[in-house]
């Protein structure tokens, strides 16, 4: 199938990635080896967590990354302020040879992430490490934000369905179809979205609109003309008029399909109070021999609305969640970043680079880092943030420092058992890594939120995971910052 990701996106870029490349090509720098880490601060909606998602259409865009001619005649008609060419000829055609050729370590998508953990690493020429900068945060940031709001309205749903209908009110073509696939991998059941089914096998369903009922001259009218068209695909929505009323069509509608050898679904509920509404609808579905019919609810649904219906008893059994689920309305971006960790010196070795701030949560962890996470019985116990040059020796007992609040230590046993977070995906430009399913990274997210304390699953002020840099590592960040600051002042 034809590639969303993987035709001709290297425009898809601010201007200041090809500005400084250019720079980099014209002091002959372009080639220097740099490291670059992907990482956000904090976790959206003042949760306790991220899911990691998107580091397959990331890797699509790395693969296929080239300037066409088409391109480079756009970027060859840039001028700057004196009304002259942006770029020289000779950099268009070194841009048109080159090939991505850098090594991507990335945390897999589907895995349960937290503040200043590295989502991808990426190591090789500086130019080409730059200039893929935008790309890959537009394309981790969005999806890695969907499926943290998908798990969140998941975890609020208690394990009955969520029906992702998100596409009309969506953020554009790509945030729809995003949203659909990030939505599915943290665990909604099945879109709306019928380019998203096609596209990514993601199971489509839907029930029917308004429009369909008021086509006709009357409910029952348009309940039995549906049945007759759709016998196998039958809930009603039942609120055009009076719902009470509705659900009594809808009865009588899944009474005459019964006699056709059918059995009517359910029924879909849009507007009112949905948890009344729904308690008396099972009530009358349940006396009229429709017990196993469900109950769709919609209406600018979120995890809290969720959560009060579930608490009053709402009998409904699968849930309908569009704008505020992709649309991540009460967070509508995740400020995911893209820092230089480290560039290679001539000698071989690795110079950790740093970029001060006021404030000490946007000081970056400077080198290039690993993230180790410790398993106990219960679940995940912590994660360490360490740095691959310098790794801890395998029989110590590691202790890690929140940077933020270095009163908060840890110390880890070299018994317990843990597992290193980044994985190789790329090698020389090249994919080194068995792409999941996307069903088996649903399972993963799965998995991964079930290893969570549920005081980390919290929204209201959750537990904060013990995260937190390998102690001797951070002394080495501490030891820059106050070298930099003495350097600068
Ligand atoms: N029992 C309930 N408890 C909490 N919130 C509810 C309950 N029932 C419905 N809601 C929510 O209240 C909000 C308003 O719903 P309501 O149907 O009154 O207004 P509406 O969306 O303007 O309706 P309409 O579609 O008829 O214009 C919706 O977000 C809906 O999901
Ligand atoms: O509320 P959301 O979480 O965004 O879920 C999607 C909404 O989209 C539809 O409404 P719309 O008024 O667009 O069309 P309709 O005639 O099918 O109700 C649907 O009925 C839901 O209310
Ligand atoms: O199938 C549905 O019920 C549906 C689809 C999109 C948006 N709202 C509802």
């Amino acid at each position: 199938m034809d590639s969303l990701y993987g035709t001709s996106l290297s425009l898809l870029t601010d201007l200041y990635e090809l500005t400084m490349a250019y720079g980099y090509w014209k002091a002959g720098r372009g080639e220097q080896e740099a490291v670059f880490n992907l990482f956000f601060r904090k976790p959206p909606f003042k949760g306790g967590y991220a899911l990691a998602c998107g580091l397959e259409p990331a890797l699509e865009f790395l693969q296929t990354l080239r300037f066409t001619d088409d391109d480079l005649a756009y970027l060859a008609e840039l001028k700057g302020s004196d009304d002259q060419p942006l770029f020289e000829v000779a950099f268009l055609d070194y841009l048109r040879d080159m090939r991505f050729s850098c090594d991507v370590d990335a945390i897999p998508e589907g895995t349960v992430v937290f503040g200043n953990e590295p989502l991808v690493r990426i190591q090789g020429p500086i130019l080409q490490a730059q200039i893929i900068e935008t790309a890959l945060l537009t394309i981790l940031n969005f999806q890695t934000l969907i499926a943290t709001k998908a798990a969140r309205v998941c975890q609020s749903a208690q394990g009955e369905p969520v029906l992702e209908f998100g596409l009309r009110r969506a953020q554009g073509i790509d945030g729809g179809i995003s949203a659909s696939r990030a939505a599915y991998i943290g665990g909604c059941a099945a879109t709306s979205n019928v380019l998203a089914g096609k596209r990514y096998g993601i199971p489509v369903k839907g029930t029917h609109a308004h429009s369909w009922v008021m086509s006709f001259d009357s409910e029952a009218e348009a309940f039995a003309a549906y049945a007759r068209a759709l016998p196998n695909n039958c809930i009603f929505l039942v609120d055009t008029y009076n719902t009470l009323e509705g659900v009594q069509h809808a009865i009588e509608a899944g009474k005459r399909l019964r006699e056709a050898g059918h059995e009517m679904n359910g029924i879909r509920l849009d507007s009112g109070d949905l948890a009344y509404l729904s308690i008396e609808a099972r009530r009358m579905l349940d006396e009229a021999g429709f017990p196993k019919a469900s109950i769709v609810a919609s209406n600018d649904l979120d995890e809290y609305l969720i959560r009060s219906l579930k608490d009053q008893d709402a009998a409904i059994t699968v849930w309908g969640v569009g704008t505020n689920l992709v649309t991540a309305y009460d967070q509508p971006a995740l400020g995911g970043v893209y820092k230089l960790a480290a560039l290679r010196r001539n000698d071989g070795t690795w110079e950790p680079k740093i970029k001060l701030s006021e404030q000490t949560i946007k000081v970056n962890n400077p080198g290039r880092q690993q993230v180790r996470r410790y398993r106990n019985d219960r679940g995940f116990a912590a994660d360490m943030i360490y740095d691959l040059d310098a790794p801890p020796a395998a029989d110590q007992a590691p202790v890690i420092i929140d940077p933020n609040d270095i009163t908060r230590r840890k110390r880890l046993s070299p018994e317990t058992p843990s597992e290193e977070l980044l994985v190789p995906v790329m090698r020389a430009g090249k994919l080194v890594y068995p792409l999941p399913s996307l069903s088996d990274v649903r399972q993963r997210a799965h998995q991964q939120l079930a290893s969570l304390h549920p005081t980390i699953k919290r929204f209201e002020n959750p537990h904060l995971y013990p995260v937190g840099l390998e102690e001797a590592y951070y002394q080495r960040k501490l030891d820059l910052i106050l070298k930099m600051k003495a350097i600068n002042t």
